[in-house]
């Protein structure tokens, strides 16, 4: 197996990712509990998995991984097939499931005491519940370590329901990986399950003196019980690998500028990027992730959310009613970046997201041909949010021009139309690819949309349900 892990763009083809297909944690979530637990209601589990997630593991094994799906009876009964540790699971080593990934690492004794002891702390379980959890052989630990729950219905924490979104728990840097440090006590287990996979799997030995933590800031250890928020936090949403040498990190609800600033210092001393540019959103939940609100789909095309992209006339002409007292309607993004040039670290502004996203295609992708923005909900009020709201600028691209949005964001659809793309509906396109009339080289320009009454509910997209280990290293044409 090539254990390559490199990322320098977003849009190069995707050979190899970490998912986590919905367990049944997810189908545990009680109302009382969805917001702490940061999903914005209750969802229909075998809705989620049979009739829309399930095509999302098609999509990526056509894709990434053909000879584990052509061929296959998916018939509704074999679900099997998507069940990580299960007989029939597909067990690719393109399209990998956390969970598998876990159950590998615990076979490893030291790790398996080592986390059973961090995860039983962070948790509050009892000695004897720690003694038990070792007991267990380590498909069904795995499964217990995500999901709160043993195979018998015994429950010992709460799930973990937004491992789905791998993304957030680390971002490939060329060669290296940058680790999360969460900010909501939700997302915690996750993150520490993920220090133990990188730290310890096969996989990942190409990584060893590579991988990036972020470390808690003394002043932290020093606040008042009641102003213990964490200083230093940041997700692999607010991360983007967009160039080779440019890294953008977001600083929103969930990434600290502490944080980003580590992230820099880190990145610069050991050379593995050139240019950081910081994106700072409004805090709030809305747009919680950079990419939320943005994601790129070609090296001249990028969709986004258009009520936080302004020109500088336009924020200009604001200030000056904003000066008059006169209600703000508008939301600010400030950007920073950051570069190297010798020894030296020196910084630029940007007035406004489009100026940036074009800086990156022009100047880092080397892309002559005109940039172009399609904006969420095809810019129309208010259709504009409600579509960003339910993952409209949240895409994954799958080999350059190619993507998986939803299905549900039918102005974002349009505009993409308009642009010249074509949309074809997920389960539309399987069935294709299963009876061979379509070949995924055929492909181009292309927004796949995959069912998503369920996934939006859990408020993240299929940008955020990957976490892309190896993409074709970018080239900018000629
Ligand atoms: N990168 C992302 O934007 N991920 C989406 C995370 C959704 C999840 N329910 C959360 O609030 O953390």
């Amino acid at each position: 197996m090539d254990n390559q892990i490199f990322v320098d763009s977003e849009i190069s083809t995707l050979q190899r990712l970490i998912i986590h297909s919905p367990d049944s944690g997810l189908g545990k979530v009680v109302p009382s509990k969805a917001q702490d637990w940061l999903f914005e209601d209750i969802i229909h589990l075998d809705t989620m998995r049979r009739k829309e997630y399930d095509y999302y593991v098609k999509l990526l094994l056509f894709f990434l991984d053909p000879e584990k799906i052509q061929n296959q009876d998916l018939s509704d009964a074999k679900r099997e097939f998507f069940k990580p540790n299960s007989k029939g699971y597909f067990n690719s080593d393109k399209v990998i499931d956390f969970e598998k990934l876990l159950a590998d690492v615990l076979n490893i004794e030291e790790v398996k005491v080592q986390l059973v002891a961090a995860v039983s702390a962070i948790e509050e379980c009892s000695y004897l519940e720690m003694k038990r959890f070792l007991t267990f052989g380590n498909i069904e630990l795995s499964k217990v370590l995500i999901t709160g729950i043993t195979d018998s219905g015994e429950m010992f924490f709460p799930p973990i329901p937004n491992l789905i979104f791998t993304r957030d728990i680390g971002i490939v840097v060329n060669d290296h990986i940058l680790l999360n440090k969460p900010a909501r006590r939700a997302r915690s287990r996750e993150s520490l399950l993920a220090k133990y996979i990188f730290f310890n799997h096969p996989l990942f030995a190409t990584l060893t003196g590579k991988i990036i933590e972020i470390e808690e800031d003394e002043e932290h250890f020093l606040l008042p019980e009641d102003q213990g928020k964490r200083i230093d936090t940041l997700e692999g949403g607010d991360v983007m690998m967009v160039a080779p040498n440019h890294l953008l990190i977001g600083i929103s609800e969930r990434t600290t500028v502490e944080a980003a600033r580590q992230v820099i210092d880190k990145l610069f001393a050991k050379n593995i990027v050139k240019k950081i540019s910081l994106i700072k959103i409004p805090a709030k939940r809305d747009y919680m992730h950079i990419d939320t609100i943005f994601t790129q789909i070609k090296r001249n095309v990028w969709v986004l959310l258009g009520s936080l992209a302004r020109t500088k006339e336009t924020a200009e002409n604001e200030k000056v009613w904003d000066e008059l007292g006169q209600r703000v309607t508008h939301e600010d993004i400030i950007i920073k970046q950051f570069y190297k040039e010798g020894d030296k670290v020196l910084s630029r502004n940007f007035d406004n997201l489009e100026e940036l996203l074009k800086y990156i295609s022009e100047i880092d992708l080397k892309c002559t041909e005109p940039v172009n923005f399609i904006y969420s909900g095809n810019n129309v009020f208010p259709f504009g949010a409600r579509e960003q709201w339910t993952d409209s600028c949240n895409l994954l691209v799958l080999k350059e021009g190619v993507a998986v949005g939803y299905d549900r964001n039918d102005k974002t659809s349009e505009a993409f139309r308009e642009y010249g793309f074509k949309t074809i509906h997920a389960v539309e396109l399987v069935n294709q690819l299963e009876q061979g009339k379509v070949k995924v080289e055929d492909i181009n320009d292309t927004i796949i949309l995959l069912p998503s009454s369920e996934l939006s509910r859990a408020r993240g997209g299929s940008h955020c349900m990957s976490m892309p280990l190896q993409r074709i290293a970018y080239k900018p044409k000629n």
